[in-house]
């Protein structure tokens, strides 16, 4: 795709684009197995909680979908650490199993870091264990967090080259927040990010030419804080309660955002999509690794 951003739809079609993505996963997954190589996705669910149940079904569905393996291990909410760092070993040994994604958040009597310590960087598909984060920082070949990595291809998409745009992310957080701030500033963005103790916020926004905006607070980011034409990517998914019924909304207030922006990811149906895409895009890219084979083109950082 090109052409100036005048010319086009400033919605950027995350599930499309994530479509896309899935089938470009599919077809090079297709290619794997004609060499008697099926790549697997291992995702372990501690608990009942029921939208991450909803969620890790969803992942079982688009994992079988674009041809790779699925195993799904899910687990009573009283698991012990010790009974899931055993399962966690058990994965990293099993040659069927190329990535692995412990669901988050785990019950509070679990320890989260150290879970996500124990799985095998090779297979760490979240891009959450502490080497993977040092790869990313320091510009080498990592595994890069999903959400972050899907926001990075659809501005790849609409802007091109990135180099020297300035991007605002609001959010600090270690899955989204600060790997984003790793990517953009290696495609050469000047990179600002922004959080609770900012001041002046909409001074910062309104200085971005990309501005993503990963908080978790529903419709926080007005209109008049967005800067004419910038791309605009919202990364909140807040369940809100409106005359009885539950609707998905971002942290940008779409409504007045789209009106300004040159171009902006809806919710649902932007990052969200992209973060599974990825998610099988980066389980792809672990089994050509494990394989000793080229990485798939356009599916990396
Ligand atoms: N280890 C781990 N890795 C994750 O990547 C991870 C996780 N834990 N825990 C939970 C969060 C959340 N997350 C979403 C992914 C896709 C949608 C998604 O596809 N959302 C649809 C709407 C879905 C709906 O209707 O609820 C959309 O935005 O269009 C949402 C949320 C990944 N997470």
């Amino acid at each position: 795709m090109s052409g100036s951003i005048t010319d086009r739809e400033a919605l950027i079609d995350g599930k499309a684009f994530s479509a896309d993505v899935r089938q470009r996963v599919a077809a090079q997954v297709a290619n794997l197995k004609e060499q008697g190589i099926t790549p697997g996705l291992a995702v372990v669910l501690v608990g009942e909680d029921p939208a991450s149940e909803v969620y890790v079904r969803n992942k079982g569905i688009q994992t079988r979908e674009a041809g790779m393996n699925s195993y799904e291990h899910k687990l009573p909410a009283d698991t012990t650490q010790e009974a899931l760092m055993a399962l966690v070993a058990q994965l990293n040994a099993d040659k069927a199993v190329h990535g692995i994604l412990v669901q988050l958040p785990l019950p509070g009597h679990l320890d989260a870091e150290a879970v996500l310590n124990a799985i095998e960087p090779a297979k760490d598909v979240d891009g959450f264990h502490i080497l993977n984060v040092g790869l990313l920082a320091t510009g080498q070949k990592a595994m890069v967090a999903c959400t972050p990595l899907g926001c990075l291809m659809m501005l790849r998409d609409r802007l091109g080259d990135l180099a020297g745009l300035n991007a605002v992310i609001v959010g600090r957080s270690n899955i989204v927040g600060k790997p984003m701030a790793q990517l953009l500033l290696r495609d050469s963005c000047t990179v600002t990010i922004a959080h609770s103790k900012t001041r002046d916020l909409g001074e910062v926004c309104r200085r971005a030419d990309i501005l993503v905006a990963a908080v978790g607070r529903p419709g926080m980011i007005p209109g008049d804080w967005i800067k004419p034409g910038a791309t605009v990517i919202d990364v909140g998914i807040n369940r809100i309660e409106e005359g009885g019924r539950t609707r998905l909304v971002g942290d940008v207030d779409f409504d007045s955002a789209r009106a300004v922006a040159g171009a902006i990811t809806p919710v649902p149906g932007g990052v969200g999509p992209m973060t599974i895409a990825c998610l099988l895009a980066n389980t792809l890219t672990a089994c050509c690794r494990a394989a000793g084979l080229p990485e798939p083109e356009g599916l990396t950082a």
